[in-house]
């Protein structure tokens, strides 16, 4: 209804929408995207080396119009199951403000754009590993992995797990072992990050037809695999103490913040199939965005205090 409301045609019968600015904004999906760009930034900082300022904050903001990029791609494509899904519906393409040739064009000059800046800016080794990520989410997760296999997240979560490594060649024009643990801590996370939802989403997802894991394997299988990841995600937290490029007083920051996400998940593995608040999988979803979060700043936090020589 809303489509044939707002649409028009220019003159050469192309269709248009009247979309409001915010709505192109809300296609760069910009809360997710701003932990994202985050993780990425924190790569940055971690990298040896102090990058020139500018090209620091061309860097960032080149991953994070890439990042949006492929938030945009993915909406344009997933506009249909977009459309079944309570959460969604609302979204610009769905609700009809926004056409899919817009969105698809947003999407792909965003996804230029912020490769070619920064690969002229930064480097290319940078620029090739943004492309992938855009790639990875858009083509490889959407278009593919998200309706056709239970472990979509599982392996579609390594877009979300590359911009550390982004960032980290961006200043160093290399892949290291550093960037790869920071990888490996948020791939581990986005199962747990995302199950918890999905738990009390699987309606949503079960009117989409998406496979996703609590639809398939059930609940009771689901809450398992989240305790497991649980479980990695703590120990991989304290992983950049044993790679020797973080001090222990994160070390304890990292074990507090593993512990509680392992706490978390076992109350949700003990949620009963009759609770239908499912209060637990809500506030671990809640508690993985904080976990994040706190993680990646107590990184930061303390390669500031071993640059002032305060840890070691
Ligand atoms: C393939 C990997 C991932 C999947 C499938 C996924 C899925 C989701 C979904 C479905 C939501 C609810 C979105 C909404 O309705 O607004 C969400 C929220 C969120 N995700 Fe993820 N996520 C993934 C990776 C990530 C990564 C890597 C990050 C950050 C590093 C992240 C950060 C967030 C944040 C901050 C929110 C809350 C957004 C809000 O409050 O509106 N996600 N995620
Ligand atoms: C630098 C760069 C390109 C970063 C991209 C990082 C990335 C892959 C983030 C994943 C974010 C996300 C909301 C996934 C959910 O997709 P979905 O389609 O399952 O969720 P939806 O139903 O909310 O659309």
């Amino acid at each position: 209804m809303a489509l044939v409301d707002q649409e028009h045609m220019d003159d050469t019968g192309l269709r248009l929408s009247e979309a409001a600015p915010g709505d192109f904004i809300a296609l760069l999906k910009p809360r997710v995207m701003s932990l994202v760009v985050f993780t990425a930034f924190v790569g940055m900082v971690m990298a040896p080396g102090v990058p020139n300022p500018l090209l620091a904050i061309i860097s960032i903001a080149a991953i994070a119009v890439g990042a949006g990029a492929s938030g945009a791609l993915n909406m344009w494509y997933d506009a249909d199951i977009d459309a079944v899904m309570g959460r969604t519906a609302r979204r610009p393409v769905p609700a009809g403000r926004v056409t899919p040739g817009e969105a698809l064009g947003f999407g792909l000059v965003l996804s230029a754009f912020s490769v070619a800046t920064l690969g002229l800016m930064a480097n290319w080794t940078a620029a090739a590993l943004l492309a992938f990520t855009i790639f990875f989410y858009a083509v490889i997760y959407t278009m593919w992995l998200k309706r056709s296999t239970s472990q979509n997240i599982v392996i579609g979560g390594a877009a979300g797990a590359l911009p550390p490594v982004v960032g980290w060649a961006a200043v160093t024009g290399t892949v290291s072992m550093e960037s790869l643990v920071l990888f490996l801590i948020i791939f581990l996370w986005t199962p747990p990050h995302f199950w918890a939802l999905a738990l009390f989403k699987s309606g949503d997802y079960e009117r989409a037809g998406i496979p996703m894991l609590p639809n398939v394997a059930g609940h009771a299988a689901t809450k398992k695999q989240i305790f497991i990841y649980a479980l990695l995600l703590a120990a991989s937290g304290i992983l950049p103490v044993v790679a020797g490029f973080a001090s222990f007083a994160y070390g304890a920051v990292a074990a507090i913040l593993g512990g509680g996400f392992v706490w978390y998940s076992w109350q949700v593995l003990r949620m009963p199939e009759s609770d239908v608040s499912m209060k637990p999988a809500k506030v671990l979803f809640g508690y993985s965005l904080l976990y994040l979060f706190v993680l990646f700043t107590a990184l930061l936090a303390d390669r500031l205090l071993a640059s002032l020589g305060l840890v070691s």
